[in-house]
C-alpha cells in the first residue's frame, strides 16, 4: 500500500466537567449519514494533526483551541472505501467557546457507556473502547 493510499484523520474527544464526551452526527447526503461521530477531520497539506484538528473543531463547531489542549490517546486503523484510515484521537477538557453544529444535524454530550449503545463508524468501536477506560 502507497502512502497516498493513506487517509489521516483527526478527531477529538471534548470532555466536559462531569465526563461527557461530545458526539456529532453525520448529515444526510454524505457516507455514513446519520451515524455518531467525534468531530474532526483530513489533515491538509502542511498542516500537523494538532493544528488540523484545532482548525476543524473551530469550523464544526466555532470552538477555539490551542494545540497544547489536545493529548493524544488512541488511534484506529481499518480499511475504509478502497483506502486505509488511520483515525488519531485526542481528548480535550479545555476550549473556548459553546460548541455549535456548523456541519453536523445534531450534537449530543454523552457518557462513554451511553455511546456504547449508538450507531458509530466502525474504526470508532476500539476507540469507544478505549475513552470508557479513561473518563
Ligand atoms: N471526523 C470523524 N471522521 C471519522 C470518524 N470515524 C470515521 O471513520 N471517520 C471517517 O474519517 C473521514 C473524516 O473526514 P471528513 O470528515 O473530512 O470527511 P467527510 O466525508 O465528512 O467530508 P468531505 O466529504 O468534505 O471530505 C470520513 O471518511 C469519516 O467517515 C470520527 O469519529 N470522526
Amino acid at each position: 500500500m502507497d502512502a497516498s493510499d493513506m487517509l489521516l484523520v483527526v478527531a477529538a474527544a471534548l470532555i466536559d466537567d462531569s465526563g461527557r464526551v461530545l458526539l456529532q452526527q453525520r448529515p444526510p447526503g454524505k457516507p455514513m449519514a446519520g451515524l455518531w461521530e467525534f468531530p474532526g477531520g483530513k489533515i491538509e497539506h502542511g498542516e500537523s494533526p494538532e493544528s488540523a484538528l484545532a482548525r476543524e473543531l473551530h469550523e464544526e463547531l466555532g470552538l477555539t483551541l490551542s494545540v497544547k489542549d489536545l493529548s493524544p490517546i488512541a488511534f484506529a486503523s481499518e480499511p475504509l472505501a478502497g483506502r486505509h484510515l488511520l483515525l488519531l484521537l485526542y481528548v480535550a477538557r479545555t476550549w473556548q467557546g459553546e460548541p455549535v453544529a456548523h456541519h453536523a444535524t445534531e450534537l449530543r454530550w454523552v457518557t462513554p457507556v451511553e455511546m456504547r449503545g449508538m450507531p458509530m463508524p466502525p474504526a470508532d468501536v476500539p476507540l469507544v473502547a478505549a475513552l470508557v477506560g479513561m473518563v
